[in-house]
Order: structure tokens, then C-alpha cells, then sequence
């Protein structure tokens, strides 16, 4: 059996002509521009091309787009600063941080001092209780595109056993209480997992965010299982270059699996677009005005 592919892109392409019509709307109604502000702390590579990534969408969606680049040697105190000005800043409805963040810099005090009600991530401690509470605002970005992705292709996973290897509060954790809330029976794996193959198995569906390359065999996915790759890994690949791979060996799974997601082009493809959404949500919400249903 070979399985087909979720086209990430797609699916980002029909959620990105709504926001547009939407974000058209708000502004001719409203006159309220939603504005996203980019944090970018240190000079890595592939950081710098997502934060770009993210100021272009959100400037071709008709957004406001500002972008805050500090220096690897940034103290914490500059970023605590920057992030409690853009919380003022009453132009700017969302506040993107780019993690990881170096060393010097204590994560946790910078979400700490993030906005709520601005924190289009979903990483602070409120956003991430309201959505263990059943109550979410604002739903963390690529888990949101996961659950999109599966609501496509695959309509309802009630009762199906899901599996998610990563518990990371970017993405494993939330990951694993959406699942949840759509009555998955949900497991989370981790580096303390003992048999991870023999628990994979189980898995109608296979849910990856290791962050090691190809590291989920072929023979490790259940027949017909559905396979969601969030892992992205840069690689060396022919002639010197690179390439990205997941942290699923595609070229195996997509022999055993009914329906599994590309890297790129996959669920990484969903993560951008869904960041814009909770620009949109952010915004509309702190105009007092009705939360657009995109
Ligand atoms: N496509 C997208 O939009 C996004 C992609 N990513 C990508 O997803 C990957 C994971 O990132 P992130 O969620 O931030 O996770 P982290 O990098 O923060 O953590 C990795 C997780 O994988 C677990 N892990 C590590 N080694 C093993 C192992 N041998 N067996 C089982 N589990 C293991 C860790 O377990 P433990 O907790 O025990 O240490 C940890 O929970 C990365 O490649 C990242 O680039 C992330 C976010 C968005
Ligand atoms: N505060 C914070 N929020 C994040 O959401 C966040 C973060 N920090 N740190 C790093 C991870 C990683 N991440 C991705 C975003 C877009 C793609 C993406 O656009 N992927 C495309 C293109 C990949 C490519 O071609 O490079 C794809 O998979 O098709 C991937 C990964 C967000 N993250
Ligand atoms: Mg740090």
C-alpha cells in the first residue's frame, strides 16, 4: 500500500483566501488592521528565514508586519523591555518571540511578561491553562494546523488511539490535548519511552516532533495509520548541499501508512497561516468586536 499525501499547502492556500477576505472585511467595517510583531533574538540561519517568512505572510494577508531583531548578546532585561512595549503598542495584536532563545535569556521570564491576550503562540502559562481548561482563545500554531490537516483527510478521530512523540510545550503537549478534546485516546512518548517502536504500532495515529532525522522506521507504523511529520531537519544531502528531512524515514512509512504529511509541505506548510489566524483572533478580540470563525 502506498499512502497519500496531505498536501499542507493546499490546505494553507484555502485557509489563507479566508483570512484574506476577512482581513479585508475588519479593516472596511472596522478600520482595524491586524498588526503582528516578529521578536528574533540571535542570528540563526533558519530562524531568520521563518521570522521572514512570517513578515511576508503577514504583509501579503494585508496585515501590519514590524520585525524586532536583537543581538545574540542581548540581555534579558532588553527583551523583557521590547516585549513590554509591544504589549502598549496598541497597533501591534499578536507577538511572535522566536524559540529557542540564547542561553543568557530564561524563556520562562519572557513568556512571563508576554500579554495574553497578544500571545498568538499560546505559550504563556494563561493560554496554555486555557486550553487545559477546555477554554482556548488562542491555540497553538502547527497543533492547530495538525488538527486541520486531520479533520480533512480524515474526518473524525473519536475513539482512534493516537500517539504523540515530543512533549514540547510548542507543540507536543498542545498537540496531545487537542487530540484529546476530539476523543482520541492519546499517548505522549518521550526520550524515557521505553519500546517506542512497539508503542507506535498502535498508533492509528503516528505523530512525530522529535527533532531527529528520519528517526521513526517504516516498520514501526500500524497499516493504514495516519502519519502527521512535524520534525524539521536540515541535512547534507548530493553535491554538497542540504536538504530538510522529518524525523519520520518518509520513503519507508509511505509504504505502510494510509495517509501521511511531506516534509516540507506537510503540517510545517499549516504553521505560518495559522500563526495569521490568531493575529486575526488577537485583534478582533481586543477591538471588542465578535471573534471572526475562520
Ligand atoms: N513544522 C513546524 O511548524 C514545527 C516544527 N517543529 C519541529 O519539531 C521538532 C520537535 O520540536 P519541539 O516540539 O520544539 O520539541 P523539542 O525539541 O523541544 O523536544 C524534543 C522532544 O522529543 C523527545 N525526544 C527526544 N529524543 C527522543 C527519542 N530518542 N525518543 C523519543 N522522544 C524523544 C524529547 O523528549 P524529552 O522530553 O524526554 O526530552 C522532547 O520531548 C523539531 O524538529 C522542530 O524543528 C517544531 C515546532 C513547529
Ligand atoms: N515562538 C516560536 N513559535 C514557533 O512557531 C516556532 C518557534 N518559536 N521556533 C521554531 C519552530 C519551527 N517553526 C516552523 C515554522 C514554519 C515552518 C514552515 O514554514 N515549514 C514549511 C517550509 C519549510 C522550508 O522550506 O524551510 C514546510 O514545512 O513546508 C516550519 C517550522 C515554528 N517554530
Ligand atoms: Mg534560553
Amino acid at each position: 500500500m502506498t499512502a497519500a499525501l496531505i498536501d499542507g499547502k493546499a490546505h494553507a492556500a484555502k485557509l489563507k483566501a479566508r483570512l484574506i477576505e476577512e482581513t479585508a472585511r475588519l479593516k472596511a467595517e472596522h478600520g482595524l488592521v491586524p498588526g503582528l510583531a516578529t521578536v528574533l533574538v540571535g542570528n540563526d540561519p533558519a530562524s531568520e528565514v521563518y521570522v521572514r517568512n512570517k513578515n511576508k505572510t503577514a504583509e501579503a494577508l494585508g496585515f501590519k508586519s514590524v520585525h524586532h531583531h536583537l543581538a545574540e548578546t542581548a540581555s534579558e532585561a532588553e527583551v523583557l523591555d521590547l516585549v513590554r512595549a509591544l504589549n502598549a503598542d496598541p497597533s501591534v495584536h499578536g507577538i511572535l518571540v522566536q524559540m529557542p532563545l540564547p542561553k543568557q535569556i530564561r524563556e520562562q521570564a519572557v513568556l512571563d511578561v508576554l500579554d495574553p491576550a497578544k500571545d498568538v503562540d499560546a505559550l504563556t502559562p494563561t493560554n496554555a491553562g486555557l486550553l487545559l481548561s477546555g477554554r482556548a482563545k488562542l491555540v497553538s500554531c502547527t497543533p492547530a494546523g495538525m488538527m486541520i490537516l486531520l479533520k480533512e483527510t480524515i474526518g473524525a478521530v473519536a475513539g482512534l488511539e493516537a500517539l504523540v512523540i515530543g512533549r514540547s510545550l510548542l507543540f507536543g503537549k498542545p498537540a496531545a490535548l487537542l487530540l484529546q478534546a476530539a476523543n482520541a485516546t492519546v499517548t505522549m512518548a518521550h526520550s524515557k519511552t521505553r519500546d517506542l517502536a512497539e508503542v507506535c504500532r498502535r498508533a492509528d495515529i503516528l505523530v512525530a516532533a522529535i527533532g531527529k532525522p528520519e528517526f521513526v522506521r517504516g516498520d514501526w507504523v500500524k497499516p493504514g495509520a495516519t502519519v502527521i511529520d512535524v520534525g524539521i531537519n536540515r541535512v547534507p544531502a548530493a553535491e554538497g548541499k542540504t536538504k530538510l528531512v522529518g524525523d519520520v524515514a518518509f520513503a519507508e512509512a509511505v509504504e505502510r501508512a494510509g495517509h501521511i504529511t511531506p516534509v516540507p509541505g506537510g503540517v510545517g506548510a499549516m504553521t505560518i497561516i495559522c500563526l495569521m489566524r490568531n493575529t486575526l483572533i488577537a485583534a478582533a478580540a481586543l477591538a471588542g468586536l465578535a471573534v471572526p470563525s475562520v
